[in-house]
């Protein structure tokens, strides 16, 4: 477990930006020291604004997109075809813009997909595909991710995990199907925290004064079935990339001076 470490830019456009700029770098450095990378992304406004800086950036040219495996850590259990899914939204800022390689893609599957509407088994079989993606040197059922991004809802929920649901308990498997969630769609597909805790380092992406409450309770050593957020962190780094208005109610001690 890492302590969280936080940095804390003006607003949410420099803060995508800065962000960009770090994964660019982070994926970078991962394949050069490993040979290849993989990332787990996120959904929502933050996590895209973040890939919709990294198109932008003419940086993003100094990674080969080939050799990196890209996984999600939620998904909305909605059609293939449905735009709200985290894949689409993905896909849109940024994944149809760069030279993939398609095996090394691993979206979660689609309320029509190959399991058709049973989602507990739509997540098993990410389950699986994780499993099969891991090395020895991994330790687990999952691989140790370089970058697991997560953004932050104003409910404190992490991936599809939200406060006092059953998936925020689950401590044995890695993946699993969501029903009944707060925010539509009430069925989804998410990474548990034991998954997201095998990552080397797990950034929490939070804008806007919509999160400020849910940041400060994360950071106030609040319990994770409450505050799922609370219990992400990885191996190496545990990273909170705010605004200043996300980061409204935190301890002005808390963290070194804003960017200007
Ligand atoms: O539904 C979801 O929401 C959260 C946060 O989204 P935001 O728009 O409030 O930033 C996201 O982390 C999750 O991946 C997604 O499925």
């Amino acid at each position: 477990m890492s302590a969280p470490q936080i940095v804390v830019h003006r607003d949410k456009e420099l803060m995508a930006g800065a962000a960009a700029a770090r994964l660019i770098t982070k994926i970078v450095d991962a394949q050069s020291a490993r040979g290849s990378a993989s990332v787990v992304l996120t959904g929502g406004r933050n996590g895209n604004g973040l890939l919709a800086a990294l198109a932008g950036s003419p940086a993003r040219d100094a990674v080969d997109w080939s050799r990196i495996d890209l996984w999600w850590g939620d998904e909305r259990f909605l059609p293939a075809n449905d735009p709200e899914r985290n894949e689409a939204q993905a896909r849109q800022a940024l994944l149809d813009a760069l030279p993939l390689d398609p095996a090394r893609v691993h979206p979660m599957a689609a309320s029509d997909g190959p399991h058709g509407a049973d989602v507990d088994d739509a997540a098993a079989a990410y389950a699986a595909e994780l499993d099969r993606a891991t090395t020895p040197e991994d330790h687990g059922p999952v691989p140790a991710f370089d970058v697991l991004m997560l953004g932050v809802g104003p409910d404190t929920h992490v991936a599809s995990l939200f406060p006092e649901l059953s998936a925020v308990r689950e401590t044995e498997r890695t993946v699993v199907g969501v029903h009944g969630a707060p925010k539509p769609p009430p069925t989804r597909i998410s990474l548990t925290l034991p998954a997201i805790r095998a990552a080397r380092e797990v950034w929490l992406l939070a804008a806007g004064e919509d999160k400020a409450r849910a940041v400060a309770l994360a950071l106030s050593g609040a319990g994770e079935i409450q505050v799922p957020a609370a219990g992400a962190y990885g191996t190496r780094r545990t990273l909170w990339l705010l605004d200043r208005a996300a980061a409204a109610g935190l301890p002005r001690e808390m963290y070194p001076p804003a960017s200007p």
